[in-house]
């Protein structure tokens, strides 16, 4: 058997999960994977030239197939919020690691990214915005956590505590 000893955060665009990923990843001595970068680095294009190339799909795919590459150990990886579009990936990730789920409402992120101009995201036909995306994506998030930290109000340096108290707590690390 895989042995699970990863953590993988997942959630919407600007929940924290690169910021918090890194930070906690010092906290705890594992290693940190940016799966946005991995993609870049494997594709050697910007995620927003993939975007640009190949469409949402187009994108989805890629990312799906670097994400179930992935072979690490001790290590909190932080995919793009897209990554739960592709089940096989998630399939992957939940072998490897502990999902978990940064949860921010929608208030909160309009805070922080101020709309969604300078950030690729995976914005599917008919979608309008952060709101479109936020609606379609949450049953996904809930459907993959198997922890959820609602992190509204936080500073990074709270959030990144709360998050190594619960693995910890979980006995996820
Ligand atoms: N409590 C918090 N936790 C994490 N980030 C916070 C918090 N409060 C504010 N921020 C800010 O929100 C932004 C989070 O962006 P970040 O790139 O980490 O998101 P992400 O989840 O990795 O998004 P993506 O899916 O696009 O990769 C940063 O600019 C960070 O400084
Ligand atoms: O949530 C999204 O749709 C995305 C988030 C980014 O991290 C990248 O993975 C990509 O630009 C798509
Ligand atoms: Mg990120």
């Amino acid at each position: 058997m895989v042995k699970k000893d990863n953590v993988i955060l997942i959630g919407m665009p600007g929940a924290g999960k690169s910021t918090l990923g890194i930070v906690a990843a010092k906290i705890i001595g594992y290693d940190f994977l940016d799966a946005d970068l991995l993609i870049q680095k494997q594709s050697d294009k910007t995620l927003q030239k993939i975007i640009d190339a190949m469409g949402p799909d187009g994108f989805i795919q890629v990312e799906n197939e670097v994400l179930c590459g992935i072979d690490v150990h001790r290590t909190v990886v932080s995919p793009g919020g897209s990554a739960v579009y592709s089940e096989d990936a998630m399939k992957h990730l939940s072998e490897i690691g502990t999902i978990v789920y940064l949860k921010v409402s929608l208030d909160e992120l309009m805070g922080r990214l101020g709309g969604l101009h300078e950030r690729g995201v995976v914005m599917k036909d008919g979608m309008g915005g952060l709101a479109d995306i936020y609606e379609e994506r949450i049953p996904l998030y809930e459907k993959y956590a198997e922890v959820t930290i609602d992190m509204d109000g936080t500073t990074v340096r709270e959030a990144a505590a709360k998050l190594v108290d619960t693995l910890s707590m979980r006995g996820a690390i």
